[in-house]
């Protein structure tokens, strides 16, 4: 079964980007991968693109036609889309065989991962037609300073969990541009009591139960980890790509050329990804 991609995360966390760098790395490593772009706004890309939502329908178009704005545009532009999923993406899914990936670059709208229809009824025709799909939610590293964004950012990539019901990888990229690293390391797999604790110290004593209990939800799904992204870094990027490929089980059942075979056998060299 083809495998795909789906890329989202809030606006700016750095989607585009992401997609960027693991098609460069996937031409590096001699795996190929095919990206498309489902958002509507996007200006230019830095990946040479596959497919383009915009050629189905242009975000410009809609704001003059339908006198909307940008928000209520791009959620026009995308109900528009899953209308027309059986025509329009299945002809630019034609050809794709079992060994090929897909990266899917996805809008900014929070909306759209965690209750609107259209990225939900995406997914399930995707599997409907064979597609083994993984989510990767994009979280800038530079927005996690402290307990309370972080989960703000948490409960975000809960709800996407939630509602596109597939396997999740959450992402904390820019961590290129952070001076100290280890800033993360709480964040990586976190501790909900201590991230409850922090916010009792710096909020009213009355939300100590709400804390509690937020913390609480957090940890009986127990989904919530993040693998660090420094774009800088190939060794970080295999990693990505190693993560993603095992939450999908990509080249189990064929004798395919995975982030897995590359250098070092079996498993990629993670001897220096530690945040230190
Ligand atoms: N240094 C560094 N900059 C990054 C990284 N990821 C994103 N950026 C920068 O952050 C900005 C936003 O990145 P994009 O990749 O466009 O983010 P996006 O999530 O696609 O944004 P929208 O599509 O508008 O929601 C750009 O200026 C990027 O160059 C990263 O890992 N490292
Ligand atoms: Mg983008």
């Amino acid at each position: 079964m083809p495998y795909a991609q789906l890329v989202v995360g809030p606006a700016g966390s750095g989607k585009s980007t992401y997609c960027y760098n693991i098609h460069q790395h996937c031409a590096s490593i001699g795996r190929t991968v095919h990206v498309i772009n489902l958002d509507p706004a996007a200006d230019d890309f830095r990946y040479p693109v596959t497919a383009d939502v915009r050629e189905l329908i242009s975000l410009e178009d809609v704001m003059e036609e339908e006198d909307l704005g940008p928000n209520g545009a791009l959620m026009f532009c995308m109900e528009y889309f899953e209308d027309n999923m059986d025509d329009w993406l299945a002809e630019q899914l034609e050809g794709y065989t079992e060994d090929d990936m897909v990266i899917f670059d996805c809008p900014g709208q929070l909306e759209l991962y965690s209750h609107h229809t259209a990225f939900r009824s995406f997914t399930k025709q995707m599997m409907n037609w064979g597609w083994r799909m993984v989510c990767v939610y994009v979280l800038d590293s530079q927005f996690i300073t402290d307990g309370s964004k972080f989960i703000a950012g948490c409960l975000q990539a809960q709800s996407a969990m939630l509602h596109l019901e597939l396997p999740h990888v959450n992402v904390f990229s820019k961590v290129d541009m952070l001076e100290d690293k280890t800033v993360l390391d709480p964040y990586l797999t976190p501790d909900h009591t201590a991230l409850a604790d922090e916010l009792d110290e710096r909020m009213d004593p009355k939300y100590r139960k709400l804390n509690r209990a937020i913390a609480s939800v957090m940890e009986d799904f127990s989904l919530i980890s993040f693998v660090p992204l420094d774009i800088s870094d190939e060794d970080s990027l295999q990693f990505m790509l190693y993560q993603c490929d095992c939450a999908i089980g990509y080249g189990e059942d064929a004798d395919v050329r995975t982030s897995r075979d590359v250098e070092h056998g079996d498993e990629p060299d993670m001897s220096n990804l530690s945040l230190e």
